[in-house]
């Protein structure tokens, strides 16, 4: 039986369902997960039991079959083909809500396969018949931004022996940085069916109206807090979400693998007309925002020690693949001429790191080539990347074993979504590991990270590996 949530604070027309793959999702109730806690409207919240977490004793039902004949045969040849036939649990437990057409909050853990569960709906929604934009992605950053582009494209294509299976769908990627004269041009000779776009981007297209939403039919937010949080984006996303496209037209799809105060977003989103008053709120591991099989260190020691104490790590972790997170420069260190700390982390490891792996850096001041070239050499295998929180979202890189906080993320959804750029092999639990370097008045910041996302975090001695 589904586990659901009345929200009784006004009057709805029905209420949005709430599934959550756990029993108890209230237990823990620090303030990433309360929701209701923190809410200053009186909602109330009463909850059943789970679904799709169960499977009562039967095979685990593959991917085609979770997809119940809705997504077009080509596509799910395809998926097989690329090595997606047991669903996820996110991918399991949304699927069928999905392509029933619901309107949906997919909040699971980083690296659980939001991606894959969102598309299989897009391929389900479009009409390969006709040439116009049916369906749109919205992501926070370019770099998303072609990774889900890639993984639509790939899905898309014809699959092995299916030549003319089907009319090919196109997939535009329309994004902060590109050329978007030609996706001018592009729009206008031959819409595509599929456009992934950064909302700035996107909005710029729909002021000059060279495309308008009207055939779009299902619409999704990738990580939807975050561009929520940016001054610069949400009023953009509200016009989107309200002014360029109405709720009656799509389906809306918000995914994020944090949405602080859920209850109080939810209620937003229908009170706002963002969704429709019966979305659904698909939330996998409610009381574990984190994959289990991340396991969490830290290290104490003063700023000066700090590269040396790094490469000490990477000498004995020997890591397959990493990413070193650095802080961004702040405005007030750029003005006093000081490099940024991502230039010297990249300048000394450049001379002293010799494991092997090529050192790549990516942060917001590079050109828009120059990381989509990083972007690539990074995927070519493994290598140690040097960036700031612009690869901390969505950036799917299955080899990263290990993390490295230089800098210790300024909050606590930071936090996650760092950590999860490891552990991305969901039927994998190879252990990886998230290491924070700290001065010794940091760790109660760190705590409160442990206390809030409900992990533990190991102290590593110095004594413990050579400097
Ligand atoms: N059914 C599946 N079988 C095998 N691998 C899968 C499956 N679904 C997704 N994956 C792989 O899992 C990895 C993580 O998926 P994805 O990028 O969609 O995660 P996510 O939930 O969007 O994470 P984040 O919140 O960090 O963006 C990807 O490398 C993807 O190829």
């Amino acid at each position: 039986m589904a586990c659901f949530s009345s929200f009784c604070a006004t009057p709805m027309a029905s209420p949005p369902l709430l599934f959550s793959s756990t029993r108890n999702p209230s237990v823990g109730g620090e303030s990433f997960r309360r929701g209701f806690r923190c809410c200053p409207l009186s909602l109330s919240v009463s909850c059943g039991e789970s679904v799709g977490e169960e499977t009562g004793g039967s095979p685990a039902p593959t991917l085609r079959e979770v997809c119940g004949g809705k997504v077009p045969e080509s596509i799910l040849k395809r998926a097989e083909e690329i090595g997606y036939t047991v669903p996820t649990d996110v991918q399991r437990q949304s699927l069928p809500v999905l392509l029933s057409g619901c309107d949906c909050i997919l909040h699971a853990q980083t690296g659980s396969g939001k991606t894959l569960a969102y598309l299989l709906l897009v391929f389900s929604a479009i009409n390969f018949q006709k040439s116009a934009v049916q369906a749109l992605i919205v992501v926070p950053t370019r770099e998303l931004g072609m990774q889900v582009t890639k993984v639509a494209r790939m899905l898309a294509a014809n699959p092995v022996g299916g030549e003319n299976m089907q009319k090919a769908c196109t997939v535009m990627a329309l994004l902060d940085g590109g050329m978007l004269k030609r996706h001018k041009s592009w729009l206008k000779a031959e819409p595509p069916e599929i456009v992934v776009a950064t909302i700035g981007s996107l909005c710029q297209m729909l002021q000059k109206n060279i495309f308008k939403l009207q055939a779009v039919r299902v619409l999704v937010i990738d990580e939807v807090d975050f561009i929520f949080g940016s001054s610069k984006q949400v009023f953009l996303l509200r016009k989107l979400l309200t002014a360029y496209s109405t709720i009656d037209s799509r389906q809306t799809v918000l995914a994020s693998a944090s949405i602080p105060q859920h209850n109080r977003f939810l209620y937003d989103c229908i009170q706002q007309k963002w969704t429709k008053n019966d979305v659904v709120h698909i939330h996998v591991n409610p009381v574990q925002p984190m994959p289990s099989h991340l396991c969490h260190n830290f290290v104490i020691c003063g700023k000066k020690e700090r590269l040396h104490v790094l490469l000490s790590l990477l000498q004995k972790d020997r890591p397959k693949s990493g990413i070193i997170f650095v802080s961004e420069q702040s405005e007030k260190s750029k003005k006093s001429g000081k490099p940024p700390s991502t230039t010297l982390v990249m300048e000394f490891l450049k001379n002293s790191y010799n494991g092997g792996l090529e050192v790549l850096l990516l942060e917001e001041d590079m050109n828009f080539n120059a990381r989509a070239t990083s972007l690539s050499d990074v995927r070519q295998g493994g290598c140690l990347l040097v960036a700031t929180d612009l690869a901390s979202r969505g950036f799917d890189l299955p080899e990263t074993t290990h993390v490295y906080n230089f800098d210790l993320p300024k909050t606590v959804v930071d936090y996650l979504h760092r950590a999860g750029r490891t552990g991305r092999m969901p039927f994998s639990k190879n252990r990886c590991s998230v290491t924070s370097l700290i001065a010794k008045e940091e760790r109660f910041v760190l705590q409160r990270f442990e206390n809030e996302l409900m992990f533990e975090c190991e102290e590593l001695l110095l004594e413990s590996f050579a400097m």
